[in-house]
């Protein structure tokens, strides 16, 4: 069985790759950067190492690509793929659509194409930004032949420091849930994946928690000069806050999804002590990353903080500190990092939040960030 991931980057090996390989797939590695896919094809395996503990696996039968220079075996790639997937970030999709409606166009047999990417519909995303690259006689084809289920992955992978390139440190826990509904074709048996109907409640009570937290720490931590996550939440306060905003995010979850109270801050809690794992040296940087994105209107800040007020008609005290927080987020090697600062300067904070998050200056979510601002 033959797959393409887009993306050999943290996640694409260390999580999707890891459970190609597992499930006997052959994984062709479709990327941008030379060295990681020159290494693929030199050695043809890596090694994925589960952080605090001796366990480590060896990843075989995989190859590499280059996205701009072999074009042409990346469309043959996808034809013969029965699963595509990728983990390139949400800003890479559009990117990344023109080569993959190329390859999906010529294809003749059936397949699903994934996006493992943090955010809310991130494959029903990618599929419009391949159909925008297909005639229609071929976006006939393709809907007849190919699935585009949405998914949710949840498993921390931070920015690597390895002699070998190639390798990659991975926390134990993993999850990986996709969408049934839309799919047409039979689903592959991949280990690790859960299948559901509905996805919504996965995918909110992932990026909601998991990722709400963790830009929680990321963003206050980075504001009171700390540099890893772990470091972060050892500040007693920046604990106490992100439980007290993932206490906001989780009221909306329990009230929109019916989940179990007690259940759910057990699920805050396991959340919370895997960011606190010894073992990942994980920077504010890497989890703080592209702050324009996550300042948008559907993402892990602002989303949970405006059901908050529409469901519970009060203001999210602990998500508004955050948001401002991450209006102060500098990193001069993060170019959303760059663009924020330029357009706080030309818009001040509020004219630049409500820009990014689509609200009016006069929405109560506004007036909640001031207070912090000032
Ligand atoms: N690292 C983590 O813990 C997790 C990350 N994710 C999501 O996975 C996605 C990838 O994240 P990471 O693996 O951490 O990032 P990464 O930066 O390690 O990997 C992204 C890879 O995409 C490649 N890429 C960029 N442009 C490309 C293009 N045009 N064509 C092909 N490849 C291209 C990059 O060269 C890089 O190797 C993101 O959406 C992230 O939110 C989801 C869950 C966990
Ligand atoms: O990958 P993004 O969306 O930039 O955000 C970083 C987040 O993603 C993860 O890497 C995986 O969910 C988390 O560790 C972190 O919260």
């Amino acid at each position: 069985m033959k797959a393409v991931h887009f993306g050999a980057g943290n996640i694409g090996r260390g999580f999707i790759g890891a459970l190609l390989f597992q499930s006997n797939y052959e994984t062709t590695f479709v990327d941008v950067n030379t060295e990681l896919i020159d290494e693929l094809n030199k050695k043809e395996a890596y090694r994925v190492e589960l952080a605090g503990t001796e366990d480590y696996m060896e990843v075989t039968n995989v190859s590499g690509l280059n996205s701009l220079n072999d074009e042409e075996k990346v469309i043959e790639a996808i034809t013969e793929a029965e699963v595509i997937t990728t983990a390139v970030g949400p800003n890479v999709l559009p990117m990344i659509a023109p080569l993959l409606a190329k390859g999906l166009g010529e294809k003749k047999s059936t397949g699903l194409v994934i996006a493992c990417e943090n955010m809310v519909g991130g494959t029903e995303t990618l599929k419009n930004h391949v159909y925008e690259n297909l005639d229609e006689e071929q976006k006939e084809w393709v809907s007849d032949r190919i699935s585009f289920p949405n998914a949710a992955v949840d498993r921390i992978v931070p920015n690597q420091n390895q002699e070998d390139p190639l390798t990659v440190m991975v926390e134990p826990y993993y999850e990986w849930v996709v969408e049934t509904s839309s799919v047409t074709s039979e689903l592959p048996d991949i280990k690790g994946i859960t299948y559901v109907d509905d996805l919504t409640p996965y995918i909110e009570r992932k990026l909601f928690t998991v990722n709400t937290g963790h830009a929680v720490a990321a963003y206050l931590g980075k504001y009171n000069g700390h540099h890893t996550i772990k470091e972060a939440l050892e500040d007693v306060k920046i604990k106490n806050k992100t439980q007290a905003a993932l206490g906001e995010s989780g009221g909306v979850l329990i009230e929109k999804y019916g989940f179990n109270t007690e259940k759910h801050q057990e699920y805050i809690d396991t959340i919370i002590s895997r960011f606190e794992n010894p073992d990942l040296s994980d920077e504010v940087t890497r989890v703080g990353r592209g702050p324009i994105r996550k300042l948008g209107p559907k993402d892990r800040l602002v989303r949970p903080a405006l059901e908050y007020i529409r469901l519970k008609n009060e203001e999210p005290v602990h998500l508004a500190e955050v948001i401002a927080a991450a209006l102060d987020y500098r990193n001069e090697d993060d170019a959303e990092a760059i663009e924020l600062e330029g357009m706080i300067r030309k818009k001040g904070k509020v004219g630049a939040f409500c820009e990014i998050a689509e609200i009016n200056e006069n929405h109560p979510l506004v007036k909640a960030v001031e207070k912090h601002i000032n």
